[in-house]
């Protein structure tokens, strides 16, 4: 149902059972639990949801208004051959959701749904004191990897790989996700903040959103690190005349534009990136907008285009087992797809990057990932200070510096 200006919406988030998906204000937060689906796979995420719609009674008084009425917000595995870890689709009960000034609740229940709003709650508490530790490879060691990686690109064993490396995060006291989305909501506003299940963080990437018969995809690729107050003109202009940041980013964009087409009568791929301003880094980037031809989900959309080259590599198959031989580590929803999908099938899914994952057994602990495309003319020691710039986000999140 319609509903007045909700106010800021991570304020719903409740303690426990809470997912959002938030950028600029924007977004839907999720409240509580009626259903959840685990899998190791996008397209079977797909068909359950399908399913699941149908047997619904659905009471909508915005017919047609994407993210309206039941949806589920997702986190999926990187890659599931090389993870312990399940991808999970999460159907909340209470979903609040406002964009471009129209708000809206929608209640899914199992009798009569009631028109009640969900309880604003008190403010998150912070962690505390946090250390970070380096986890599966030392920065020294995963230099090394890098090093390892460069000498294969120019074999001409692969062209392009991205490699992550992992950060373990203990506090003093709980990590409430809640608090962590507030922190990135404020700072991060021109990325999409994601909270599924244990997935968390503010990723500037979307793989794709559907909406209204189009598919939209911002594709990242290349990096230049923006020290505290540095001119941003001219990092931008470095970043844009840099041949190797430039080949990184068109094995991106050629990755996501090949898996779009079979999708779409029409598509519109810009000739040259533009430089995407965050407040850590600057990235190449490039909007792919395609017309899409009728039937196509969300979910099938981001199945065709993960794992796009600006998080595995070129070729595919040989990027994602060189991951893993050559990481040592388990990715889980690093790098994969997170986001929602809505009774209609369209869904915003971005890439979970600059975030992390919090551990299932101990409430003091999160994993972190960050990781770099790597090519032929890759300097490892600076891949190392690019994971740091991209650790920023979730770092100042954790210790409020
Ligand atoms: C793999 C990550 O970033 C990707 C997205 C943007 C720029 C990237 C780069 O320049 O290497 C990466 O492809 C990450 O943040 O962990």
């Amino acid at each position: 149902m319609s509903i007045p200006d909700p106010g800021n919406l991570e304020r719903f988030l409740a303690p426990g059972r809470a997912s959002a998906f938030l950028r600029r204000g924007d977004g839907i937060v999720g409240i509580g639990e009626v259903a959840r689906f685990s899998t190791d796979s996008l397209d079977a995420a797909d068909v359950w949801w399908n399913q699941f719609v149908a047997d619904l009674e659905n009471e909508t008084e915005l017919p047609g208004v994407s993210g309206t009425g039941p949806l589920a917000f997702g986190t999926f595995c990187f890659d599931a051959d090389h993870s312990e870890q399940q991808s999970v689709l999460v159907v909340p009960e209470v979903i609040v959701g406002r964009r471009r000034g129209q708000a809206w609740m929608t209640r899914i229940s199992q009798g009569d749904a009631n028109d009640r709003m969900p309880a604003l709650q008190a403010p998150p508490v912070g962690p505390g004191r946090v250390e970070l530790q380096d986890s599966t490879l030392s920065a020294q060691e995963w230099e090394q990897v890098v090093a390892q990686a460069v000498e294969m690109i120019r074999r001409g064993e692969v062209d392009k790989v991205v490699l992550a490396r992992d950060v373990r995060a203990r506090a003093e006291q709980p990590i409430d996700p809640r608090w962590l989305v507030n922190q990135l909501v404020n700072r991060y506003r021109d990325c999409w903040t994601y909270l599924v299940d244990r997935t968390v963080g503010a990723s500037p990437e979307m793989l794709v959103r559907t909406e209204g018969g189009l598919a939209t995809s911002r594709v990242l690729a290349g990096t230049i690190r923006r020290p505290y107050a540095a001119d941003t003109s001219e990092l931008a202009t470095i970043l844009n005349g840099s041949m190797k940041d430039l080949r990184e980013h068109e094995y991106a964009v050629e990755s996501v534009a090949c898996g779009l087409e079979d999708w779409c009568t029409g598509m519109n791929v810009p000739d040259a990136p533009y430089v995407l301003e965050l407040p850590n880094v600057l990235h190449l980037a490039t909007d792919i907008t395609g017309v899409l031809r009728p039937g196509a989900s969300s979910l099938a959309l981001a199945a065709t285009l993960h794992p796009s080259a600006a998080v595995c590599g070129t070729p595919t198959p040989v990027a994602r087992e060189l991951i893993a031989a050559l990481e040592g580590m388990d990715r889980g929803h690093y790098a994969g797809p997170v986001g929602w999908i809505d009774s209609s099938g369209d869904g915003e899914w971005a890439i979970a990057l600059r975030g992390g994952q919090l551990s299932a057994v101990d409430e003091h602990e999160m994993q972190l990932f960050a990781g770099c495309g790597i090519v032929r003319d890759s300097v490892p020691a600076d891949e190392v200070a690019e994971t740091l710039a991209k650790f920023a986000p979730m770092r100042q999140a954790l210790t409020g510096e």
